[in-house]
């Protein structure tokens, strides 16, 4: 489970993240959303530990991880797929799956042969360098990194942006299937709604560094759309 608790950011003394609450349970399928710049890719980086927080407090599989630095999300099971993938472009495919063998959570020194079962292009493409791949292979090969460390929380800022509409489908069952058969947590940031319905079973709304609405998908009505998400 994640729990933030009356978190705030700041950049720089200018505040981006203002008495954010939100609790996200263990085995669901949580889509963040809300308009451009309220604060979304903001609020995944605090989670990840990238970005210090100002106040309030955060929990993660019921440990404070209020201070706890980066390198201390994939020890207690939290992946991420930033946003624009991040891979290392002059690394093999294989080689970028490897930097994940080296967190102390994954014992194996060997790629675990599912993630090839969800993305099989990765196993085509294996000696390919990162920087050489397409788009939709890139965003499969940043999701099967962070599935090598075999994590209980998956998070994804906006995995589909760029991306053809074949690999969203991929992408969509991929998340599906693992938070079915393996009970993954998805935290997933989304513009697109059709998508974020697909995928989320409960939404987080946000609005000017806020969260102002929660609820399950459905409850995601008209209103709340062209108020807060509609351009
Ligand atoms: N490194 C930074 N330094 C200062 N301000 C920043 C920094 N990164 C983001 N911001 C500001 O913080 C606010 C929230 O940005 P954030 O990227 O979290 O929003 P977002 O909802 O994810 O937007 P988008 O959908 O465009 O990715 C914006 O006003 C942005 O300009």
């Amino acid at each position: 489970m994640i729990e933030l608790q009356n978190i705030d950011q700041q950049y720089s003394g200018t505040q981006i993240l203002w008495d954010v609450n939100l609790k996200i349970e263990k085995g669901s399928r949580t889509v963040i959303m809300g308009r451009n710049g309220v604060g979304k890719t903001t609020l995944l980086n605090v989670i990840m530990g990238l970005l210090p927080i100002s106040a309030g407090k955060l929990t993660i599989n019921n440990k404070d991880m209020s201070k706890a630095s980066v390198e201390s999300r994939p020890e207690i099971g939290v992946g991420y797929v930033p946003q624009g993938r991040h891979i290392f472009p002059q690394l093999t495919v294989e080689e970028n799956l490897k930097i994940s063998l080296n967190c102390k959570r994954q014992t194996s020194k060997t790629i675990p042969e599912h993630i090839f079962e969800l993305f099989p292009v990765l196993k085509e493409m294996l000696h390919r360098r990162g920087g050489d791949l397409s788009g939709g292979q890139q965003q499969q090969l940043a999701i099967g990194r962070a599935l090598v460390l075999n994590p209980d929380i998956l998070i994804l800022d906006e995995p589909n942006e760029g991306i053809q509409p074949n690999i969203v489908q991929l992408i969509r069952d991929v998340l599906l299937k693992l938070n079915k058969e393996q009970g993954l947590t998805i935290v997933l940031v989304e513009q697109k709604l059709p998508f974020a319905r697909a995928v989320g079973e409960t939404f987080a709304l946000m609005e000017k560094g806020q969260v102002i609405a929660t609820g399950d998908m459905p409850d995601l009505n008209d209103e709340l759309v062209s108020k807060y998400l509609a351009v």
